[in-house]
Order: C-alpha cells, then structure tokens, then sequence
C-alpha cells in the first residue's frame, strides 16, 4: 500500500515508518492521522515484520496537530469535531496496542501530538538536541487525547506541571522524568535505535506480543480502559472550536502572543 503521509521502508526484520511532512515538521493532519493509523495495521498483519519504528522525516520528528487543521475546526460541527477526535484517539490506541514493539526515534521538535507520539511507543530514544513540550494550553488547546499516554509515562506529578506550563523540556529533562528511554548524540541516534530494535527482534513474536498486552492488563488490572481513552476525544471535540483556539490559533499563525479574554 502507497501513503501520501508516510514512507515505510524494512530493512530485515524492522520496518520504519517516516512521517513524511517535512515542510510542516511532520504535523499531524487528517491524512496523515488515516494513514498511521492503516499502516500500524499493515505491519502488524506483516509476519516479516518484527519491530516497528516510528521516525520524522526533515528536521523534526512531529510538530503535534497541524494547526491549519486545527484552525479550521472551528467551523466543523460538534459531531465532525468528535469524529475527528476519534481518529486521533483510535491512531495513537493502534500504536500502543500494537503487538508488535514500537520504537520512536526522536530527533528536533516532538511538540504537543509530537510528545504524545514518543509517549504511546514502548521504547523512545532522542537526540540531546531534542525538544518537547505540551503546548495545547497555549493554543487554546488541551492536551486530551494524547493525555493518558503522557502522564502515564511521565507521572501524574510532572503531568500537573508541564501540561499547564506549556514549558519546553529538554532531552535531558525528558529523560529525567521517563519521557524517553535514552538520549544520545545526534550521529549516534541511527545506530543506537537500529541496535535496540536488533535487541528487541530477537524476543519471540508470540511472547512479544503477550507481554505488551499483558502490561496492558497489569496497568490496572484489565486493559487501558476503552471509555477513557474515547472520552478524552470528546473532551477535546468542542474546545476545539471554541474562541480560546480560534485565539490561540490565529495567534499562532500571525506570530504574536495570543490576546485571551479574562
Ligand atoms: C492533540 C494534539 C494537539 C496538538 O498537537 S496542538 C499542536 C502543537 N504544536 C506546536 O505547538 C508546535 C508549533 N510549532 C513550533 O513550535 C515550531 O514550528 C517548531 C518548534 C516545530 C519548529 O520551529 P522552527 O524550526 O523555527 O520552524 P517554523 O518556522 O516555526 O515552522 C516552519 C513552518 O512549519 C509550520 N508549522 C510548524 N508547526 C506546525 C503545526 N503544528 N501545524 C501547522 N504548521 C506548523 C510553521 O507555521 C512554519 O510555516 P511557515 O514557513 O509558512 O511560516
């Protein structure tokens, strides 16, 4: 299957998908969301594929939700908000519950959607130039669907912290608080992930596969329950077209510092 979005190219037993927007730094758009979506499917069906790698194209790896999509959600309804929403819950759920291991290779900014795609990967490795932050508040925003996956990897604590400051973190700081699993120099990062994901395509598929979903299951005593992680999208479907994000959005795209009413 060909995408517009993404590249896929395996080399032995790991495939990688690159997002492939690198004119708006890899942002999320509808198309791109579709297409992570079927192809965490294709290479899950593909029994030579064994590792799967999650890697930006350009400078970064994501700059989050495109915000041009997220601009022109103020004209959709409450429901084509929702269904948008849910798309973005059901692309990042497929990633997590993935039975195979994910790798996210993080280089440049991994902002806001861009956190929450190195959070639902089991191993997250970055540059020490890497950057993050959970921008959305700044933006009008809320950081909803990708909310469970960060604060889970990061705890509850840091979660109340840099969901509301909006602060950069740095690779070293995201290392710290669990974000990522390892930070290396930028002309090592090709050759550290493709070591991981050598380590992780020597354990069994079958028993690969029942590990994650066993964690899953150890998480809370059953899997990530399904209700949350649809409720988060519809916390989000109506604030996204709200006045704060038409603010925050056209804010963004003018290059000035939003004007938010008391
Ligand atoms: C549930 C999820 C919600 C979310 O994810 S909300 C999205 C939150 N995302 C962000 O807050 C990131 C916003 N972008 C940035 O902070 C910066 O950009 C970067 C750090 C990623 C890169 O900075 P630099 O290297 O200085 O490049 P540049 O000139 O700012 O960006 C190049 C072009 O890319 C566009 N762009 C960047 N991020 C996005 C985006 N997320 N959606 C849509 N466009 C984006 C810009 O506007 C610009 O475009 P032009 O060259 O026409 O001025």
């Amino acid at each position: 299957m060909s995408y517009t979005t993404l590249q896929i190219e395996q080399q032995g037993k790991v495939a990688t998908v690159w997002l492939n927007r690198p004119d708006l730094h890899n942002a999320l758009n509808e198309t791109l969301i579709a297409e992570m979506t079927e192809a965490m499917g294709q290479l899950n069906r593909d029994e030579t594929v064994r590792v799967i790698m999650l890697a930006g194209r350009g400078k970064s790896f994501c700059a989050g939700a495109d915000l041009d999509w997220m601009r022109r959600a103020a004209g959709y309804s409450e429901q084509e908000n929702l269904a948008d929403a849910q798309k973005l819950a059901a692309m990042l759920k497929s990633i997590y519950r993935s039975a195979k291991p994910v790798i996210a290779r993080i280089h440049g900014a991994a902002m806001a959607g861009g956190t929450g795609l190195a959070a639902v990967c089991d191993i997250a490795i970055a540059t020490d130039a890497a950057k993050f932050a959970l921008t959305e508040v700044r933006l009008g925003l809320v950081p909803a669907t990708i909310g469970p996956y960060v604060a889970d990897a990061i705890g509850w604590r840091q979660a109340r912290r840099y969901f509301l400051s909006a602060e950069r973190i740095s690779a070293a700081m995201a290392r710290e608080i669990g974000l990522v699993h390892e930070v290396v120099a930028e002309d090592m990062l090709d050759a550290r992930v493709a070591e991981v994901a050598e380590e992780l395509a020597k354990g069994a598929p079958g028993a690969l596969s029942d590990a994650k979903q066993l964690l899953a299951e150890l998480r809370e005593g059953s899997p990530w329950d399904d209700a949350l992680l649809e409720h988060t999208a519809g916390r989000i479907a109506s604030i996204r077209a709200g006045d704060e994000a038409r603010e925050g959005l056209a804010a963004f795209f003018e290059k000035r510092a939003p004007k938010w009413q008391a």
